[in-house]
C-alpha cells in the first residue's frame, strides 16, 4: 500500500519471464552475424536488461549509460540529462538501446541523439513497456515487451519516489 492505495498487478513474474525470453528469440535472430551491443539505460532498466541479455543466444557487449528525467516525479521533466557515459566505443556496431519503458519519448529521443554522433553502424530500441498516448514527440521503438494506456506503472526496475524498482512484477496504484 502505498498513502491507502492498493496494489493491481498488470503483469505478473510469470508472464514477464515468458515475454522476455520472447524479446530475446527475436533480438537473437534479427542481429545474427552481426555486432551486437546492448546499451542499458540506468536506473530503470537494469532488471529487464540483465534478464533481457540471458535470453540472447548469440554474441552481444553490454554498455551503460544513466540518464535522469523525472527526478522523483510522475511527469517528465523534458531536459533529459546523460550522468554517466558509456565505456566502450560504438563505432560501426549495431546498438540496442534497452529501457523499461519509453512514455514521452523524450529519455529515448536524447539518447538516440547522442549515441548518433558516436557513429555506429545502426540504432534500435527495446522497450519492456510502451505508453504510446503519452508520446511527446515521434518515436517507435522496434521491440516491444508489452503496449499499454497511460497509467503510472511501477515494479520490474520502475520506481515511485525511490522505492519499488525490486519488485519482481509490474503494477500500477488504483
Ligand atoms: O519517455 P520518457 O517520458 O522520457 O520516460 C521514460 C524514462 O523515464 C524513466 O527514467 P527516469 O528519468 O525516471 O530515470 P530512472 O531510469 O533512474 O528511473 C524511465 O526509466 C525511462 O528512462
Ligand atoms: O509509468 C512510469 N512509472 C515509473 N517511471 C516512469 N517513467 C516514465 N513513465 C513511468
Amino acid at each position: 500500500m502505498e498513502g491507502g492505495k492498493r496494489q493491481r498487478v498488470l503483469f505478473s513474474k510469470e508472464e514477464i519471464s515468458k515475454r522476455v525470453k520472447e524479446l530475446g528469440d527475436e533480438i537473437s535472430l534479427e542481429y545474427k552475424g552481426k555486432n551486437l551491443v546492448i546499451i542499458s539505460l540506468l536506473r530503470g532498466s537494469f532488471i529487464f536488461a540483465a534478464d533481457l541479455v540471458r535470453e540472447i543466444s548469440i554474441p552481444v557487449e553490454i554498455d551503460f549509460i544513466t540518464i535522469s528525467s523525472y527526478e522523483n516525479d510522475e511527469t517528465s521533466s523534458g531536459i533529459v540529462e546523460i550522468i554517466h557515459d558509456l565505456r566502450m566505443s560504438i563505432e560501426g556496431k549495431d546498438v540496442l538501446i534497452v529501457d523499461d519503458i519509453c512514455d514521452s519519448g523524450y529519455t529515448l529521443k536524447k539518447v538516440i541523439e547522442y549515441l548518433s554522433g558516436k557513429n555506429p553502424n545502426s540504432i534500435s530500441v527495446c522497450v519492456m513497456l510502451d505508453k504510446p498516448s503519452r508520446r511527446k514527440i515521434q518515436l517507435k521503438p522496434k521491440f516491444i515487451g508489452y503496449s499499454i494506456p497511460d497509467v503510472f506503472i511501477v515494479g520490474y526496475g520502475l520506481n515511485y519516489g525511490t522505492h519499488y524498482r525490486n519488485i519482481p512484477y509490474i503494477f500500477t496504484f488504483d
